[in-house]
């Protein structure tokens, strides 16, 4: 690589004008790297706030239309659905999950018919459904891979039925991208894509969003036997490696701020759109310290969603993506 060297070379002209600033950018982010998390409550009326994630609401499949009309209006290509199931459907099974009428198939129901070119992701995992909070079923206390793999399959299949086009499997269950892409193709259903949360840490920060879903509390134990060693870098290239070789059109890492490096070597090793999601507990830590008045909320937003895109990722699942929108927009 060649520098230059002082005083020939002033790397500050570039940085001079605001102008050449902009020109000279390397990354962009608009509209279409942003990706909206969306929960959807039983119920209707006015949207219930998240009290851990301050501006964050669920709301009831009669208000879910207009809340999503802006982000479609500002450009934001799909939102990912979220239900906060009623905990007298939620069982050791999870068998809400493969309700047709449960509350993610009927937002995508309604969604696709109010917004048909809004791209709808649907969360694959049995979490939401199941009374012990653990993405699959139980079997001796340890969440037998092979049996929740099949109920993912129905569940995916389920989800594209009622209109969802991307299935996102949220789960870390071994070999559930290759079984949920045969069983879509089985069905007909080869355009429905898959963004596989492919290299998904056990972490902390994912806490305000049981809130958000109500099942804080509920998880009994925690997720270390499926979701990834925080330590691990090498394994994250083996599981999305795994998960392409089985059919992911899309990977994800998550969480995003503190494993932009694994963004980055993912990006770097594989060539894949891969996409990071910025999780509830980051959403919590940032709004927080804005609401404080410790930072800058329009340039905290907008720096931490431009990192993501420098680190490789081709978009961001945030919380932020509404207002992060608008932002771009006004400039
Ligand atoms: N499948 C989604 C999650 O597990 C958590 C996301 C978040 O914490 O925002
Ligand atoms: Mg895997």
């Amino acid at each position: 690589m060649i520098t230059g060297s002082f005083p020939t070379t002033r790397l500050r002209r570039n940085r001079r004008d605001a102008w050449t600033r902009r020109m000279v950018a390397e990354t962009a982010l608009s509209a279409d790297h942003l990706i909206w998390p969306v929960f959807i409550r039983d119920g209707s009326g006015d949207p219930t706030s998240v009290n851990s994630m301050p501006g964050v609401v669920r709301v009831g499949l009669d208000r879910l239309a207009a809340h999503v009309e802006d982000a479609v209006k500002l450009g934001i290509p799909a939102i990912a659905l979220f239900p906060a199931t009623p905990a007298e459907l939620k069982n050791p099974e999870g068998s809400e999950a493969l309700n047709p009428e449960n509350l993610i198939c009927q937002s995508a129901r309604l969604l696709k018919r109010e917004f048909p070119e809004l791209g709808l992701i649907g969360d694959v995992a049995l979490d939401p459904y199941t009374d012990h909070g653990h993405d699959g079923v139980l079997r001796d206390g340890y969440v037998a891979n092979d049996e929740s793999v099949a109920v993912l399959e129905r569940q995916a299949i389920i989800q594209a039925e009622a209109g969802i086009d991307i299935i996102a499997p949220s789960d870390m269950m071994d070999g559930r991208i290759g079984g949920i892409r045969a069983a879509l193709d089985a069905e007909g259903l080869i355009h429905t894509k898959i963004m596989s949360y492919a290299a998904k840490y056990a972490s902390c920060f994912y806490g305000p969003f049981r809130e958000a879903l109500g099942s804080q509390g509920a998880l009994k134990g925690d997720k270390k036997t499926y979701q990834m060693n925080p330590a691990n870098s090498d394994e994250a290239l083996r599981e999305v490696a795994m998960d392409i070789e089985e059919g992911a059109d899309m990977v994800m890492v998550k969480p995003g701020m503190p494993y932009l490096d694994i963004v980055r070597r993912v990006h770097d090793a594989f060539r894949v759109p891969v996409f990071a999601y910025q999780v509830s507990g980051e959403y919590a830590m940032l709004a927080t310290a804005m609401e404080l008045g410790l930072l800058d909320r329009e340039r905290g937003i907008l720096e931490t969603l431009i990192g993501f895109r420098r680190a490789g990722a081709s978009g961001v699942l945030t919380y932020f993506a509404v207002e992060a929108a608008r932002l771009l927009k006004s400039g």
